[in-house]
């Protein structure tokens, strides 16, 4: 026989894999923190020589995967006894972009990082002095104006200074990305990504999440789309039609709590404006983190080290560009955490302090497994960590206990009021959160050719979020690269699944508080008894397929929309009451409609535009 064709020996032997794996982890905590430090250095700092350091410590860390992740594949782990040398020689080999040639594997990772910089560098300008970033600028813009032409403006911009910019590149990183999974053994680059949750109905089961949850949607979507109308009038909000992308408060339209104002149902009840509160008590980024802190540590959760607090950006900058988005970075030494953070001092940024400091914590409580292991039992386990907190810190009860509201009414109005400001985050994010990964799933497999790229995006907003652009695009465009992940390459499903298992590990730790009463009012404040379910399943970081964890913490294997539903349900009573009474319908059978563009078109004249009633009343003349 050929010698390629003679079985190669595997090796067997157990104790020789423990030490392969000793010396795996020992050398790859060295190389990753070499890396991590110099990926900072360029986020916090870009610049030539900071991207030309980070590709550089790219490579080597790539080497370093490739060397430990072939020799990985010698090992025959049949009868070996010990799970966890299993898991992490499966885990290893995959080489992921280290399979690539190197030529390949420096376009990639050139491709990524001038990708990012584009997104993280792109303005809009109003004049040739005055040009916007997306943090805090237009970010603001697309929270506090209400005048539906400057929104455009904010949009649209933002759209053609980052997007339109990507094409390009996003075209030949899919061609990389899926050369790469296809070389570890996955179909496409979407198979590679959802291989992460080892759970072999996975898409299956989200579609069951969604289908349970959709209706929840489509009940807000029509209360908020009829106080659009109120505001914007029947030119711009169509009854029975998708809603206008840029008018809910955020860029991406992910999250509405912004708009709170224009669809409050009872004005007169307690005013959640957190915002305000916090300018009026002098709160600034450092106290938001220590806020956290403290809610962390009231729950026997481990303090940030002093490493945290030198090392972390927790403001923007004013002398140098930086990737704006925020985000929390493991060193893999054990030691260095940080949080990057353009902070902003307002409710929003308060959520998004809590949801990093989540992955900070989780770092902290598995940083002494061996370094295969320092992840979430899956994605979406990191994502939920901070929000489940968060949950606790948006009561009523808890604002005013940290001063930042003056009272606390416990009445139908106010639990109104309450309710819609926390769906108008949760509620309104699961369609975006499930669409994402959708189109991109598609991409990898084919299914969208880089042609159809932004009319398969719109397809998708029109299907599950019931959007419409404002404006008509073609593909000059390409708005899924107006939102980070995508440039920056990082999967989206994790949120999907976050925001319904938040809700499950929620309930669990109210349950373990000795909560009370609806699920909605709970704040597990100070109970240790919380703080040591959450903390002991994040010790367990990814050593055990997430069931387990799962079922650790709730009792059951299983992702469920339940507590959702429990935690949501005196609104969503409210909601399909409102929405009768006010004679609305669910959904946008009108779905190819789109808002009128033209400035004259927002007056009405005998019920006809300004152009139209012109040309009548011409033609009256003329007869
Ligand atoms: C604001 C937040 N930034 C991400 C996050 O924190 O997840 C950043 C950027 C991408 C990954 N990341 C990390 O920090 C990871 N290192 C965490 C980890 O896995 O260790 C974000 O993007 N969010 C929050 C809610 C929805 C979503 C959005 O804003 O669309
Ligand atoms: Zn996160």
């Amino acid at each position: 026989l050929p010698c390629f064709l003679l079985p190669v020996d595997k090796i067997t032997d157990e104790t020789q894999a423990k030490q392969f794996l000793a010396e795996y982890n020992s050398t790859a905590e060295t190389v990753w923190n070499a890396y991590t430090e110099a990926s900072w250095a360029y986020n916090t700092n870009i610049n030539e020589q900071n991207k030309q350091i980070m590709l550089e410590k790219n490579l080597e860390m790539a080497n370093h995967t490739k060397t430990y992740g072939l020799e990985s594949r010698k090992y025959d782990t049949t009868d070996f006894q010990d799970p966890s040398v299993k898991r992490i020689l499966k885990k290893l080999s995959d080489l992921e972009r280290a399979v690539l040639p190197d030529a390949e594997l420096k376009e990639y990772n050139n491709l990524l990082a001038s990708m990012e910089t584009t997104y993280s560098v792109a303005k809009v300008c109003r004049d040739e002095n005055t040009c916007l970033p997306l943090d805090p600028d237009l970010n603001k813009i697309m929270a506090e104006s209400r005048d539906y032409d400057e929104l455009l403006f904010a949009w649209q911009g933002w759209r053609n200074a980052s997007g339109r910019e990507l094409r390009q590149s996003y075209e030949r990183y899919v061609e990389l990305a899926n050369l790469a999974a296809r070389s570890n053994g996955h179909i496409d680059n979407g198979a590679f990504w959802r291989s992460l949750y080892e759970t072999p109905t996975f898409e299956k089961d989200l579609e069951a999440l969604w289908k349970n949850l959709e209706p929840l949607y489509l009940n807000l979507h029509t209360y908020v789309r009829r106080a659009l109308f109120k505001k914007y009038g029947a030119k711009r909000i169509n009854l029975k039609g998708p809603i206008p992308a840029h008018l809910l408060g955020n860029m991406w339209s992910q999250t509405w709590s912004s708009i709170m104002d224009l669809v409050m149902p009872y004005p007169d009840a307690t005013q959640i404006d957190v915002t305000q509160a916090m300018i009026a008590n002098g709160w600034n980024a450092r106290r938001m983190f220590n806020e956290s802190e403290r809610f962390f540590t009231s729950l026997g959760l481990m303090a940030m080290p002093d490493e945290f607090w030198q090392k972390s950006m927790l403001e923007k900058p004013t002398d140098r560009e930086v990737v704006c988005h925020a985000s929390a970075w493991d060193f893999y030494n054990r030691k260095d955490f940080r949080i990057k953070q353009c902070t902003v001092v307002n409710m929003d940024d308060l959520i998004t302090v809590h949801h990093e400091m989540g992955h900070v914590q989780y770092f902290l409580q598995y940083k002494e497994q061996p370094i295969s292991f320092r992840d979430g039992a899956n994605p979406g386990f990191h994502e939920a960590i901070g929000d489940v907190l968060a949950l606790s810190v948006s009561t009523p009860k808890h604002l005013h206990s940290i001063g930042l509201l003056d009272k606390v009414e416990d009445n139908q109005e106010s639990t109104i009021n309450f309710l819609m400001s926390i769906a108008l985050d949760k509620i309104a994010f699961l369609p975006f959160g499930y669409l994402m990964d959708q189109w991109r799933w598609k991409v990898f497999d084919g299914r969208i050719p880089s042609s159809e790229y932004n009319k398969e995006w719109w397809n998708l907003r029109l299907k599950y979020q019931g959007l419409c652009p404002p404006v008509t695009r073609t593909e000059e465009d390409f708005d899924p690269g107006a939102k980070f992940h995508i440039p920056a390459n990082v999967p989206y499903i994790r949120y999907f699944v976050s925001f319904v298992i938040q809700f499950q590990f929620h309930k669990a730790l109210c349950e373990a508080a000795g909560h009370t009463g609806p699920l909605h009012n709970c704040d597990i404040y100070e109970s240790k008894k919380a703080g040591k379910l959450l903390g002991d399943v994040m010790k367990l970081g990814y050593s055990k397929p997430w069931p387990e964890a799962m079922a650790m913490i709730t009792g059951q294997p299983e992702m469920s929309v339940q507590p959702l539903m429990e935690y949501f349900q005196p609104l969503i009573t409210w909601l399909e009451q409102e929405n009768k009474n006010n004679g609305d319908i669910l959904g946008w059978p009108e779905y190819s409609w789109m808002p009128s563009t033209t400035e004259s078109d927002s007056v009405d004249f005998l019920g006809l535009n300004i152009d139209q009633a012109a040309a009548t009343a011409g033609q009256w003349v003329l007869l």
